[in-house]
């Protein structure tokens, strides 16, 4: 298992390149289910779970071929399509439940495992369930797999979300654009992850409107066609570069992101003392001397402060200024980065779903173990600006969700390397 040693230095300075959103892409992937005809995706991330998606819907009967190293992905779909999504690829990424509603939509069944929890908490799939069978899908669970059948075909209605799953508005969108007749699906996640996904559909044919807002409206039509569709910017991937020199000071542009993806996280910046400036090309963030001030942060659905960016605004409070209370409101078990925190000399309680972190001067480096993909990056930044060297061991989690982080990272004057093991 690769490691990552980080040796904590001075301010960083350049730019960083944000790659498209793996939160997108992994629901932007499956779409391709849905026509016969090929969905070319640009912009793409060059990440592990990319992969394991690919392997998915290869599984599945869909061919996916990573063009112009990786960052294009040609996806078809116009052979027999098998209905089983297996636990051995399922279990190894909870993103896999989004081939369910495409599948329903296509061949009126689908098998697919179910996902199971993971270390940031229990994750199930009732809302996911409830939203297909609103369409009238009949769902149940046999050998740990979820059976769905709409053998008359999906119908559309009007379904109102318990809460608004990110997941269950993908899968919904995704079985909804080939029901017969309207779907209305109301407390719809917000998230642009789901703006970008409405759009490919509609490049694809779908009728959608309201995407973005707690209502989306879905016409039903009988065929999608192929398209072209670039990825959305990775707004975690942006959020968490963005600390970098947050952390360590210094000036660092991040190409290609935009604000209005992470207004919340940019008021939490701007609370704690740190400049946040949209450029024509990206956001420009910078810390001149002095430390950052202490901030509370409560984890929401979007539009509020993302759940996966958590961790890393943890990492910057942990030297700020006073005592800052971070609620986890969406996960809840997504704390497992703090006591690694703790080994680096970090000050935290946690309780619950709460977590206070009294500022210290400085944290100092030590082994920690990454524990999700998050927690992973979360100890990378913290380690940026720490006396002396850390290092990140069981960065597998890291290469799921952050592409060439070693890279990116150096080239802005970070003193960061990859070990690589069995
Ligand atoms: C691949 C992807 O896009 N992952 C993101 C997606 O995950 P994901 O789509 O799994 O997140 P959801 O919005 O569905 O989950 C949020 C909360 O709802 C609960 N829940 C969800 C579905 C369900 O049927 N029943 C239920 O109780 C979950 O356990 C969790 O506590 O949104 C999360 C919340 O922004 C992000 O942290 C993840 O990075
Ligand atoms: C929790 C995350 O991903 P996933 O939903 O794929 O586990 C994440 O991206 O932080």
């Amino acid at each position: 298992m690769d490691s990552i040693i980080v040796r904590g230095n001075g301010p960083l300075k350049g730019q960083i390149p944000i790659a498209g959103a793996k939160n997108a892409c992994l629901a932007l992937m499956p779409a391709t289910l849905l026509s016969e005809e090929p969905l070319t995706l640009t912009n793409a991330p060059r990440l592990s779970d990319i992969r394991t998606m690919t392997q998915l819907l290869a599984s599945l009967g869909a061919e996916v071929t990573a063009l112009q190293d990786g960052k294009v992905l040609a996806t078809s779909c116009h052979g027999e399509i098998k209905p089983v999504a297996d636990y051995d690829i399922v279990r190894k990424m909870r993103a896999s439940n989004l081939v369910l509603g495409p599948l329903l939509a296509r061949l009126g069944h689908a098998v697919v495992s179910l996902p199971g929890g993971c270390a940031i908490g229990a994750r199930p799939m009732d809302i996911h369930i409830d939203a297909l069978a609103a369409l009238g899908a009949e769902i149940e669970l046999k050998d740990g797999y979820l059976h769905a059948n709409a053998r008359g075909g999906l119908k559309g209605a009007v379904h109102e979300m318990r809460f608004a799953s990110v997941g269950a508005t993908e899968n919904f969108l995704m079985a909804a654009v080939l029901a017969k007749g309207t779907s209305v699906l109301k407390n719809a996640a917000r998230e642009p992850e789901i703006v970008d996904l409405a759009k490919c559909l509609r490049a694809m044919g779908a009728q959608i409107e309201g995407e973005g807002t707690s209502d989306i409206t879905i016409q039903g039509v009988d065929r999608l066609h192929g398209a072209t569709h670039p990825v959305v910017t990775d707004r975690i991937e942006l959020g968490t570069y963005m600390l970098a020199p947050a952390i360590c000071g210094g000036e660092v542009e991040c190409l290609g992101g935009r604000i209005d993806l992470i207004e919340s996280f940019c008021e939490k910046l701007d609370a704690a003392g740190i400049s946040v400036e949209q450029t024509h090309t990206g956001i420009k963030v910078s810390r001149k001397n002095g430390r950052v001030r202490a901030v509370d942060v409560v984890t929401e659905p979007f539009p509020g402060f993302p759940t996966d960016l958590q961790a890393q605004m943890m990492a910057l409070l942990c030297t700020a200024e006073g005592t800052s209370v971070l609620e986890e409101k969406i996960f809840e078990n997504r704390f497992m980065h703090a006591p690694e925190l703790v080994r680096m000399g970090a000050k935290i309680e946690v309780h619950g779903g709460h977590a206070t972190v009294h500022g210290v001067d400085k944290l100092k480096g030590a082994r920690v173990m990454a524990t999700d993909l998050r927690a992973s990056v979360s100890l990378i930044l913290a380690a940026l600006a720490a006396e002396g060297e850390t290092m990140v061991s069981r960065v597998y989690h890291l290469d799921r969700g952050y592409e060439r982080v070693e890279e990116k990272l150096s080239a802005v004057g970070a003193k960061i390397e990859r070990v690589k093991g069995d």
